[in-house]
């Protein structure tokens, strides 16, 4: 096998969940082998076609793991180990855990390269960002990682592992905001008299158009506000209301806080 998921091995994914779920259909559409994967998933949620699932650890069935992929919730991580996957010896250890932070990755796991792996919803349809944070110097292992996140969307890696916890606020738990923005567009549309579902519509297409053009366009957001907003027109009107006191950027700035706090609390957590 060539491409991003040569040189993985066989790949033990523990939880396949919202996001594992996400990952793992974008990697099978993009020509991960079926069978190079295992999922341990208790919850016996239907995971991607022709993966082997089993409810929890066995070496037999598994064999030599090469990557762990970790991927259910912080909170679970002390069962996890405790259940029989302490003992798994791979080189590679991948975690999307929100928090938990690469020295206590490390302790449990002693030997394998650690990386932190903070994915978004969007990875679904290759649209999505995936941070990556190595605690030692990237090398052919680590670029491996990158490499095998490459099909899921921009792929990013964060120097500081203190920051760690707000690029998953904005990265990770982005698209929430961003549904909760869209929500929050067609209510108020609703709520000055359009019908609600063609305001869902509007404000759903808005977003995924203004997105891709802020992508794909040369010019900063801010310029494209201001393409958007003939001088003295409506839409400065309501820029307006957004823009007094910063409002919008400081109730962001404090939802990135709220969830950047969380995040250092479930890392606390994890290290107890
Ligand atoms: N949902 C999202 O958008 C993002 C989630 N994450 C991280 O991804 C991880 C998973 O989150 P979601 O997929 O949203 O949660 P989820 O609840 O949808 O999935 C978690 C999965 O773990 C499984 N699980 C529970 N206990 C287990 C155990 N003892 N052994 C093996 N599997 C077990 C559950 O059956 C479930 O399938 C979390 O650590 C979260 O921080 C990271 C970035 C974005
Ligand atoms: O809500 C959470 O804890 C995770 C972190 C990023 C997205 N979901």
């Amino acid at each position: 096998m060539s491409g991003p998921f040569a040189d993985l091995g066989r790949i033990l994914m523990v939880g396949c969940g919202n996001m594992g779920g996400a990952m793992l259909r974008r990697w099978l559409d993009q020509g991960l082998d079926p069978a190079q994967v295992t999922v341990i998933s208790p919850s016996g949620r239907a995971v991607p076609g022709g993966v082997a699932v089993i409810n929890a650890y066995d070496p037999a069935a598994v064999g030599t793991v090469s990557t762990l992929l970790l991927a259910m919730k912080p909170q679970q991580l002390s069962a996890v180990h405790a259940a029989g996957l302490a003992s798994v010896r791979a080189e590679l250890l991948v975690s999307i855990l929100a928090g938990v932070d690469s020295a206590t990755l490390s302790s449990l796991w002693p030997g394998a390269t650690v990386i932190r792996a903070m994915p978004n919803l969007p990875v679904a349809i290759g649209k999505g960002v995936v941070a990556l944070h190595s605690p030692a110097e990237i090398d052919d292992r680590a670029r491996r990682v990158a490499a095998w996140m490459q099909p899921l969307g921009l792929v990013e890696w964060i120097e500081s592992e203190g920051l760690f916890d707000l690029v998953t606020a904005l990265a990770g738990s982005g698209p929430s905001f961003t549904y909760r923005f869209i929500e929050a567009l067609a209510a108020a549309g609703t709520a000055l008299g359009l019908p609600s579902d063609q305001s869902a519509r509007l404000a759903t297409a808005t977003v995924e158009g203004a997105g891709l053009l802020a992508a794909e366009a040369a010019e900063t957001p801010a310029v494209l506000a201001d393409q958007v907003a003939s001088p003295g027109g409506s839409t400065r009107a309501g820029l307006n209301v957004l823009d007094n006191d910063a409002a919008l950027v400081s109730l962001l700035t404090r939802t990135l806080q709220a969830s950047e706090n969380r995040n250092r609390e479930m890392a606390a957590a994890a290290r107890a």
